[in-house]
């Protein structure tokens, strides 16, 4: 086929008009793309994370708010992660299994008052652990793989009786995946979807995250030896392939932006609903860029969630959701 070329061919006549970009644009983002993470605090009202300027840890009754504002804008589903009370933090991170605890309640109470909203709830002990671990520590410090997934079970099994719909492990143990299906179905959930943290990078973008969830100061050492490489591509598919084959219902690469080229390749090899973490770095980047001028806020936020659409991604969880759904819906 021969192809017409200039003057013939003129790729900016499509863009001369905006009817004609929205007729030709090859990607839309809609806030039904959406997920919004929200940090649970046993405090009462809201209290501000100092290194997410715009995102507050909720009370139970904020997180009502919260979910009917996310109702009212067509955000789908929130993603759940507590604060949990420091004398509640244990070596073991036995509180993450307990059904009275702050995510079983945000889930219950949330679950009651807006049933229309879908909840993500994150599985992984590092919220609970008193060293800030994803799991178990050995006496030398390494995060122990079996005995792990045996908590992370119990945690997935008491999220899923309070109300989840979507059980996200986040904590990169081998196996995991597998163990939480069967015990899901075992007993009687079978209709909660896994969304598996395939592919999660031991990034040096999580650390507002920590400070929300008040593990940062806690934290003993990294997390190299459960979470991968920056440098790794071709790991991430086996990451994801072995997730896939343990019963994911959808899976997840994070932080976001960077890991562009992994969205891209996950999808095309595996054609699964793909997520992506836009993750808390991520967020004070632009909230950071934005205030000092760099760049135009709305703008940086919509770019950049379009992008992840434009990778192959399904959705996204990004602390932008309500900011975003705001301004695709004005
Ligand atoms: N398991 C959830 C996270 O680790 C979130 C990280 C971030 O937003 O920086
Ligand atoms: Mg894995």
């Amino acid at each position: 086929m021969s192809i017409a070329a200039y003057p013939a061919l003129r790729l900016r006549r499509a863009r001369a008009a905006d009817w004609s970009r929205r007729l030709h644009a090859e990607t839309v983002l809609t806030p039904a793309d959406l997920i919004w993470p929200l940090f649970i605090t046993e405090g009462e009202g809201e209290e501000p994370v100092a290194a997410l300027p715009g995102v507050s840890r909720w009370s139970m009754s904020g997180l009502v708010e919260r979910a009917r504002e996310a109702r009212d804008l067509g955000i789908p589903c929130l993603a759940l992660f507590p604060n949990t009370p420091s004398q509640l933090r244990t070596d073991l991170g036995e509180e993450s299994y307990n059904p009275d605890n702050l995510m079983c309640r945000a889930i219950a109470t949330i679950k009651d008052a807006v049933p229309e909203v879908g909840l993500l709830t994150d599985v992984a002990l590092d919220p609970y652990t008193t060293h800030g671990h994803d799991g178990l520590v050995d006496d030398r410090g390494y995060v122990m793989n079996d005995a792990t997934a045996e908590q992370l079970v119990r945690q997935a099994l008491a999220q899923a009786r309070a109300g989840a719909d979507i059980i996200a492990p986040s904590d990169m143990m081998d196996g995991r995946v597998g163990l939480i299906r069967n015990a899901l179905e075992g007993d009687g959930h079978h209709n909660v979807q896994i969304m598996a943290y395939a592919a999660k990078y031991a990034s040096g973008f999580y650390g507002p995250f920590r400070d929300a969830v008040g593990s940062r100061g806690l934290l003993k050492g990294d997390k190299k030896t459960y979470q991968m490489d920056p440098a790794n591509a071709e790991e991430a598919l086996r990451e994801v392939s072995l997730d896939l084959s343990e019963g994911a219902d959808s899976v997840m690469v994070k932080p976001g932006l960077p890991y562009l080229d992994i969205i891209v390749r996950v999808k095309s090899t595996f054609e699964v609903p793909v997520f992506a973490y836009q993750v808390s770095g991520e967020y004070a980047m632009i909230e950071a860029a934005a205030a000092v001028g760099a760049g135009d806020r709305d703008a940086l936020v919509l770019e950049t969630l379009m992008a992840f659409k434009r990778a192959g991604c399904t959705g996204v969880l990004t602390y932008h959701a309500a900011h975003a759904a705001r301004l695709l819906g004005a």
